[in-house]
């Protein structure tokens, strides 16, 4: 039988060899058959007008959206943490899968990435769910430590651990703080 040339878009793409599939045809079957038809609109319209950015690489891949949103769901997540948000298509998945009264804490050192999502946001009528706190993980982490009202059952979703190269010396910091929490 003749495999299907790939047609995946630059950031899938990039994210195509390194999973457990090690097939860029099924990643891109799994993606067109199950994740993009089952995509909210306003998610997909993210993930395309970040398509524009230089990082986009750094975009979270499509597939994890419906399994972020299970666990969410699945572990009745109230509060939760995005520490890395770029234009915030995680974010925006966690904010969907929240309840009305659900909060996320949203850190990135860079807000003029968050202000290319926060359109979305404010379609999906979200916004009101997420406080976005510009600057680096670790002194927040440390403030919400000591308020432990928040930390409780906390729900963590930690980008930021991606950027190993910049940032290799908060890596283990804020993950130590994650699980202190
Ligand atoms: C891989 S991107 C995040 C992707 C995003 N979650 C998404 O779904 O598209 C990593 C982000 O982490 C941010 N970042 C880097 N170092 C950080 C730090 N120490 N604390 C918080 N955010 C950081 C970067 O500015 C960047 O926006």
């Amino acid at each position: 039988m003749e495999i299907p040339p790939v047609k995946l878009s630059v950031f899938d793409i990039g994210k195509a060899d390194a999973g457990l599939l090690q097939s860029k045809q099924l990643y891109q079957y799994i993606l067109e058959t199950n994740v993009y038809p089952n995509e909210a609109e306003v998610l997909k319209e993210l993930r395309e007008i970040t398509a524009s950015q230089p990082l986009c690489l750094m975009l979270s891949a499509a597939v994890e959206g419906p399994i972020m949103s299970l666990l969410l769901k699945l572990v009745n997540a109230k509060k939760t943490i995005e520490i890395g948000v770029y234009t915030g298509y995680s974010l925006l998945v966690t904010a969907l899968a929240l309840p009305k009264d659900g909060k996320v804490i949203a850190i990135d050192p860079d807000r003029s990435m968050f202000e290319i999502g926060l359109p979305f946001f404010k379609k999906a009528g979200v916004e009101h769910k997420v406080e976005f706190i510009e600057s680096i993980a670790l002194p927040v982490l440390d403030k919400l430590l000591e308020d432990l009202s928040y930390i409780r059952q906390l729900f963590c979703k930690a980008d930021a651990f991606k950027c190993h190269l910049v940032f290799e010396e908060q890596y283990l910091h804020n993950a130590d703080r994650c699980l202190k929490s």
